[in-house]
């Protein structure tokens, strides 16, 4: 593993945050609050200093696609613009390795918040499916807040959020009867995208929670559609 100060917090972080996806939505503590066919969001209301810090946990199911591809174009900080609408700037601070990076992102104002910026570390990993040998091994993205040298002091020009955010993935391959190829018909992907995000500087909770109950399905959407259609006709990265 890389000699990178940040490498034990990337693996620690990352291997908590694939547990934390995997225990899905059970417990009865999760409120549905958004469905748009296979995918279902929910939320827990939670604050932190009188600030709205709601847990997210979405689940979705996503065809044609591999868990692979899915958090490649997640991680990819250069076709992010193509699918994060509230993004302003971006700037990678520093490629620790080909699956790790520490960005800075600016988001747009969304009212009525003042504007936000981001700074965390970002990291992709494939995981072996430890419970099911014939399964397709398991993709993670994870994106979690950093300190960084390289970050501008926005001389309080700007609230920092602190973020933590995963996106899981696991592929299912149906093989065609025939004993034919396996083409992007018999591929599933079953997504859990996880986030906690605190926004740093107080936001009028009511406000916070009606941008989060439109932002977030919006995001979810676009993003895994935006991939479905860079993947169509392309060969296949299992
Ligand atoms: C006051 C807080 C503003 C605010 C800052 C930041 C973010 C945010 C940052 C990063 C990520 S990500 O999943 O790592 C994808 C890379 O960008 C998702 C969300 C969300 C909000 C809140 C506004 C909500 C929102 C939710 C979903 C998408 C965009 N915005």
């Amino acid at each position: 593993a890389p000699a990178h100060p940040l490498w034990p917090e990337i693996e620690r972080v990352t291997l908590e945050q694939l547990q934390y996806a995997r225990l899905g939505v059970e417990g009865g503590v999760w409120q549905l609050f958004a469905e748009d066919g296979e995918m279902k969001m929910y939320k827990r209301e939670e604050e932190v200093d009188g600030l709205a810090v709601d847990p997210l946990k979405a689940v979705h199911t996503v065809k044609g696609v591999t868990g692979r591809e899915m958090t490649h174009y997640f991680f990819s900080p250069d076709v992010r613009f193509e699918w994060e609408t509230t993004l302003e700037q971006m700037k990678v601070l520093e490629t620790i390795a080909d699956d790790t990076l520490v960005i800075l992102q600016i988001h747009k104002r969304v009212w009525p918040a003042s504007q936000r910026d981001a700074l965390f570390w970002s990291h992709v990993r494939r995981v072996p499916n430890d419970t099911d040998r014939d399964a397709q091994d398991i993709w993670i993205a994870c994106n979690h807040s950093t300190e960084h040298h390289e970050a501008p002091s926005n001389e309080g020009k700007m609230v920092r959020v602190a973020l933590t955010v995963c996106l899981v993935c696991q592929t299912s391959i149906e093989p065609p009867a025939d004993g034919g190829p396996v083409t992007r018909d018999h591929l599933t992907c079953k997504i859990t995208y996880c986030s906690v995000v605190n926004p740093g500087g107080w936001v009028p909770t009511s406000a916070l929670r009606a941008v989060y109950k439109r932002e977030y399905p919006k995001f979810l959407k676009r993003f895994t559609q935006y991939v479905k259609d860079r993947c169509d006709k392309q060969p296949i990265l299992f």
